[in-house]
Order: C-alpha cells, then sequence, then structure tokens
C-alpha cells in the first residue's frame, strides 16, 4: 500500500469552557514513525482521537493522503488504533480477535484466514493463536492488539500509550519489536507517550505538546540540543536552566559568571547547560564555586545537585568502581562547558 502522509491544519478543540486544542498545524511525512509527546493533559490523546474519528468534531482540517477526513465516521478512515487497554475480546481466542476486524469489513473467509496467519506471524504468535487472551502475558496481549490492528491494512497506524500496561523491562523490548515492526511494514504510525525516553528510542521526529499548544517539532536530538523553550529543554531529558544576559560573546549569569557561547547575537535572558556540560573541576580549572547538596547513585553516572549562586546545578560524572566521588557538603568547583550550550529569549 501507498504510505500516506497525514497534514493537520488549523485544529481546535474545547470541551464546554476548557480548550484542549488550540491551532495544531502539522505534517507527519509518508512512512514516518512520530510520537506526540506532552504531559498528562497536554491534548496528546485527544488529538490522536481526532485523527482517528473519536471524540467530539474539533475546528480545522485532517488530511490524510491530501484527502480531507475530518467529516468521516472513525471506520471510513484507514486508520487502526491500538489502545493502552488492548481491548481484546475475552471471550474470542487470539486468531478469532484478530479476524474480527476483517470479518466486521466483509472479507471473504478465504481471504481472511491467510491475513490473520500472516498478521500473527508477523508479531510472533502464531503459535499462540487458539490461545484465550486471559492465557497471555501483557506483552503478548499487546501483540495481539497490534496484529488485530495491522490485519486491516490501514494506512495509519495510531498508537495511544500503547506500552503503557508493561513492566519496564518489557517496554524496552517491546518498544524495539513496535518499531522493528512499524520499519518492516513502512507504516505512518503516531505514537502517543508522555515518556520521552520511548519517544526518543522510537521516533523520526516528534512533537511536544503543553496546554493543547504545540511546543516544537523536530527529530528527538534536535529538540534535546537546540530546545526553543524552557518547556521543551526540562521535558526532555534533565536541563540547567540559568538566568541573566548577553554581553561581548559571553553569557553573564546573574551571579556573574561568565560562559563562553559560539555565533550568537541574540540577546538570550536564559542559557540551557545539560548536566554533562558541567563538570567538577579543581580549584585553577572551574569558574563557579558550589556546594555539594545532594548526590544520587546512578550506577553508571553518580548525578550531584551543587548549589551555587547561580541556584543548583546539577552535574552528572561518571562513576568509575571503587572512587567514592564527592560527599554532601562538599566545597567544589564546577567547569562548564557552554560552547554547544542553548539559549533562550
Ligand atoms: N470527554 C472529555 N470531556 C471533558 N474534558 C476532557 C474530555 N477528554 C479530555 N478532556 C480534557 O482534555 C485535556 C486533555 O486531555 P488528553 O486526554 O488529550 O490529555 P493527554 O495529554 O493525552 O493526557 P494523558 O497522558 O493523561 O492521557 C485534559 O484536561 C482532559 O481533562
Amino acid at each position: 500500500m501507498k504510505k500516506a502522509g497525514i497534514r493537520i491544519e488549523d485544529l481546535h478543540l474545547s470541551f464546554g469552557d476548557t480548550t484542549v486544542l488550540a491551532g495544531i498545524d502539522m505534517e507527519i511525512y509518508p512512512g514516518e514513525f512520530f510520537a506526540f509527546l506532552g504531559p498528562s493533559g497536554s491534548g496528546k490523546s485527544t488529538l490522536l482521537r481526532a485523527i482517528a474519528g473519536f471524540g467530539p468534531r474539533p475546528k480545522g482540517r485532517i488530511l490524510i493522503d491530501g484527502k480531507d477526513i475530518a467529516d468521516l465516521p472513525p471506520w471510513k478512515r484507514n486508520v487502526g488504533m491500538v489502545f493502552q487497554s488492548y481491548a481484546l475480546w475475552p471471550h474470542m481466542t487470539v486468531r478469532q480477535n484478530v479476524a474480527f476486524g476483517l470479518e466486521e469489513r466483509r472479507m471473504p473467509r478465504a481471504q481472511i484466514g491467510p491475513k490473520v496467519e500472516a498478521a500473527l506471524d508477523l508479531v510472533g504468535l502464531l503459535h499462540l493463536a487458539e490461545r484465550m487472551p486471559s492465557q497471555l502475558s501483557g506483552g503478548q496481549q499487546q501483540r495481539v492488539a497490534l496484529a488485530r490492528t495491522v490485519a486491516i491494512e490501514p494506512q495509519v497506524l495510531l498508537l495511544d500509550e500503547p506500552l503503557s500496561n508493561l513492566d519496564a523491562a518489557l517496554r524496552v523490548q517491546m518498544r524495539r519489536e513496535l518499531l522493528s515492526l512499524q520499519r518492516k511494514l513502512g507504516l505512518t504510525t503516531i505514537f502517543v507517550t508522555h515518556d520521552q525516553e520511548e519517544a526518543n528510542t522510537t521516533s523520526d521526529r516528534m512533537a511536544v505538546l503543553d496546554g493543547g499548544v504545540i511546543q516544537q517539532i523536530g527529530t528527538p536530538q534536535e529538540l534535546y540540543d537546540t530546545p526553543v523553550n524552557g518547556f521543551v529543554a526540562g521535558f526532555l531529558g534533565t536541563a540547567n536552566i540559568l538566568a541573566g544576559h548577553m554581553n561581548e560573546g559571553c553569557f553573564v549569569t546573574k551571579g556573574g559568571n561568565r560562559l563562553a557561547v559560539d555565533n550568537y547575537r541574540g540577546t538570550a535572558s536564559r542559557i540551557v547547560l545539560r548536566p554533562q556540560s558541567v563538570s567538577l573541576a579543581d580549584e585553577e580549572r572551574g569558574s563557579i564555586a558550589g556546594k555539594v547538596t545532594h548526590r544520587e547513585f546512578l550506577g553508571s553516572q553518580i548525578r550531584y545537585l551543587v548549589g551555587t549562586e547561580d541556584g543548583e546545578i546539577i552535574v552528572d560524572t561518571l562513576h568509575h568502581a571503587g572512587q567514592s566521588g564527592h560527599a554532601v557538603g562538599a566545597d567544589v568547583m564546577l567547569m562548564i562547558d557552554s560552547r554547544s550550550a542553548s539559549l533562550l529569549d
């Protein structure tokens, strides 16, 4: 099947007085794995459901493969959706669950069998076709839900927090499986999640939402390296955001520390420093003095919170076996690599 692109134009939706989508514009390219990332209540699910055709009709346009589908009922949109809850029929076998959508579409029986087998084979569950959903693990149930959705050969796959009922280890495994399935099928896919690691590791590009507004769209790395505002900086990974102003090619922090930055001509009032751009240094080389207020042993790294004149700064250092690092209360000097830092107006 031809890969379909999605275009969303000026989409607005309110529930009573509450604005949930406030003018969404975006384009999702054919064959792309795209994530909607944002905190709880940011409007991700509402946006996904609007694409699927569930919920009230939003204002604006939704185009799939160039056709406006905003007035079509869900079953005429050629999209397949997988829910967080899986929504399998408990009284049907795995095979019957996967066949159900095809039967509903009145596909001839002779074609249904092979399509069901192919879909189950794709998710590695053909050998469990006669089981009931209650006889499957959470991860297996999720695969059945996926098989059922891809069996109908949708143009677009919509995934609403599909991994959130799984334990941490299985989530990591399933997100890899999901990506490899998506790559195999080349299916334009939208994945809703509030988990930045999940979005980072799966998506080609993502949109970060807050308050029903898209804050930024880009690849995971673009969003991490060059966030456009403090919300995106803080939502994608850990960020130290220091206030100050620009002066002669340096960012001067409130605490009076001068941080060199490359090729920046704007009037920034904040600088975003990732924890790995800050290191602990000896007296001569360090530029900011502080005191360790908190330390967290993370295995491969030790994370220090250091109180300074510029507020608390988070520093990640590599942990080497046998070395104890700094204790809470220790006086330390921080060295900052600010050249690639991003600056916010
Ligand atoms: N049917 C509804 N009636 C009234 N308000 C609703 C309805 N559905 C969603 N909302 C509100 O819309 C806002 C966005 O909800 P939505 O489910 O899209 O957020 P989300 O980003 O997907 O959050 P979560 O991760 O918690 O699912 C929330 O404030 C929610 O309370």
